[in-house]
């Protein structure tokens, strides 16, 4: 039996809002649009003025372009979670750079969310375009425009003002960024046309499989840099307060192959950062490298490849990537030179038009000037594989925070490469391969090529013995290049020797000459006074 206090109050209910149907129709057909609008307004203004709650109501699109509100944007992400757990009925969005589905609630459901013990309110709605409202009204051409409206307490107003929403929006866009999908952008050339608002840096999606695990390198060290790594990450609030941008510079230095770019990637992967490989010799000049940087998002890492190469920062043309012999091509060059100094400049100057005008001071402003700091959370690295040949004031601490040296295949980072490659922890050749890194240099690009299985199933002791032999082949390599320099550098001996003798010999001879025609006998003239006359014109 159905109690009599319900029945009455489910027909109350029933009669109120049969009531407010009955008002509304009336409303709707016979006042005029003008005295309803009035009448809207009066009302609000009433609800106002007694309702302790206030409303804030955030669109889905703003301006006259209707772009998507980025704050609209991040209250999404900030109420996923939420929404996930408390709406019943809920969207799933793929997001532009997503790479999760993004879970909102739907229309007209309704959320809670507390912050310091204030109770926020959230609900999902939207308005539907009537005949009075422009045409660029709906962004999809649907008619509707969605928002978010967050109501509250009026105690609460100063919490919501000062803090809530930042709050909101921070967590809301932090979200994006863990979810987002990881690129590696480039600079676009710059001699082409932008649209307006194209980006100057192109990108792809950035999957590289390098981590510090499989990164072989002393562990003491690779320890070091991972914590610095993170703990830089962590630290937004510890530059806020010594004042200096949140950014760090590490320069990577070592041969060719000793893991340089695979460093970086480890560093992306770990910290989850984009990547932006900043081409210097693309950029035209020092404005251009200022626009690219300004472009460059937060949690990235800058990186400028063989820094050395990239441009001519001291002045003088950096022409050697590859060193060793270089001292006999000066000497050709300097004879080429010699021998059509015209010639050269000409083509000097012609490709001094093409290249990139950007200066060392540019570079040194786009590492730590003014324009640095927009932005936050960001590593800037250089790579080069001749570190003495870079300016001072590039490398300096404060610009490049953090050194690393990259070098030869230790014991221990054989032992990590033996691991990744092959699934060794040891083995009876370790001993012999020891030895033999003690002695000799080769590079870890090299042990991991000889360490790469070429038959399957792979043959372990066949990969070792691989190595083996290649150091041996690189003990002898190494060898046959001493002894090859040894005699270029003799040879160079011997033909300074041999020049300075010719031009020892040639001094001598008109030294000579000079001395004879200075003891030789005057000519002796007599002139028609009888005296005597010197002939000598010298
Ligand atoms: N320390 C390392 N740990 C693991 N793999 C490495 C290491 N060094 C080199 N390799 C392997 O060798 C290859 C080449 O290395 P990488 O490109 O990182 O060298 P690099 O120092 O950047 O050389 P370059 O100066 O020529 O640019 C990588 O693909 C990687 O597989
Ligand atoms: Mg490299």
């Amino acid at each position: 039996m159905v109690p009599m206090g319900n029945m009455f109050l489910r027909s109350e209910f029933a009669s109120t809002i049969g009531s407010i149907f009955f008002f509304y129709t009336i409303f709707e057909r016979y006042i005029p649009p003008q005295l309803r609008r009035n009448l809207e307004k009066y009302t609000q203004r009433l609800i106002g003025a007694v309702n302790p709650y206030i409303q804030i109501v955030f669109h889905e699109t703003t301006g006259e372009r209707l772009e998507r509100s980025e704050v609209y944007a991040a209250i999404q992400n900030y109420l996923s979670s939420d929404s996930s757990r408390q709406a019943k009925r809920l969207k799933a969005d793929l997001m532009r750079d997503s790479k999760k589905i993004v879970l909102s609630m739907d229309d007209y459901e309704e959320i809670t969310d507390t912050y310091n013990g204030a109770q926020m309110s959230w609900v999902a709605s939207k308005t539907v375009k009537t005949e009075h409202q422009p045409s660029y009204y709906s962004r999809g051409g649907d008619g509707e425009r969605r928002y978010y409206k967050l109501t509250f307490h009026k105690k609460h107003r100063e919490l919501v003002i000062d803090s809530y929403l930042n709050h909101v929006v921070e967590k809301g866009k932090l979200i994006k960024v863990e979810n987002r999908q990881r690129k590696l952008y480039t600079n676009n050339k710059s001699d082409r046309m932008f649209w307006p608002r194209e980006s100057m840096w192109s990108h792809v999606l950035l999957d590289h499989p390098a981590s510090f695990r499989t990164l072989a390198m002393d562990p003491a060290k690779k320890k070091e840099i991972v914590d610095d790594l993170i703990t830089f990450s962590k630290s937004k609030e510890y530059y806020r307060e010594i004042g200096k941008a949140w950014k760090r510079g590490y320069l990577l230095h070592g041969p060719p192959g000793t893991g340089k770019s695979t460093m970086i990637a480890a560093m992306a992967n770990l910290l989850e950062y984009d990547i932006y490989d900043l081409e210097l010799t693309a950029v035209k000049d020092n404005t251009e490298l200022r626009k690219l940087l300004i472009e460059v998002s937060s949690k990235s890492i800058i990186v400028i490849e063989d820094i050395d190469c990239s441009l001519d920062l001291t002045g003088q043309r950096k022409r050697k990537k590859k060193r060793g012999d270089d001292d006999d091509d000066d000497d050709e060059e300097a004879e080429e030179e010699e021998k059509d100094p015209k010639m050269k400049e000409a083509m000097k100057e012609m490709q001094n038009d093409k290249q990139s005008k950007v200066t060392l001071s540019g570079l040194l402003n786009f590492i730590d000037g003014l324009w640095s700091a927009c932005g936050d959370e960001r590593l800037l690295v250089f790579t080069t594989n001749h570190v003495d040949d870079l300016d001072p004031a590039l490398i300096r601490r404060g610009r490049m925070d953090k050194h690393v040296e990259l070098s030869y295949c230790t014991f221990e980072a054989f032992k990590v490469l033996a691991k990744n490659y092959l699934g060794l922890e040891s083995h009876h050749l370790f001993e012999t391969i020891e030895q033999q890194l003690n002695e000799i240099e080769i590079t870890p690009a090299d042990v991991a090529e000889s360490l790469t299985p070429k038959t399957a199933p792979r043959d372990v002791q066949a990969c070792l013995r691989n190595l083996i032999e290649a150091l041996e082949n690189a003990r002898e390599a190494a060898r046959v290049k001493a002894q090859e320099q040894e005699e270029k550098r003799l040879l160079r001996k011997e033909k300074k020797k041999a020049k300075l003798a010719k031009e020892a010999s040639t001094s001598n001879e008109e030294a000579k000459r000079e001395d004879q025609q200075l003891t030789a006998p005057k000519e002796t003239e007599i002139n028609g006074n009888g005296k005597e006359t010197n002939n000598c014109h010298n």
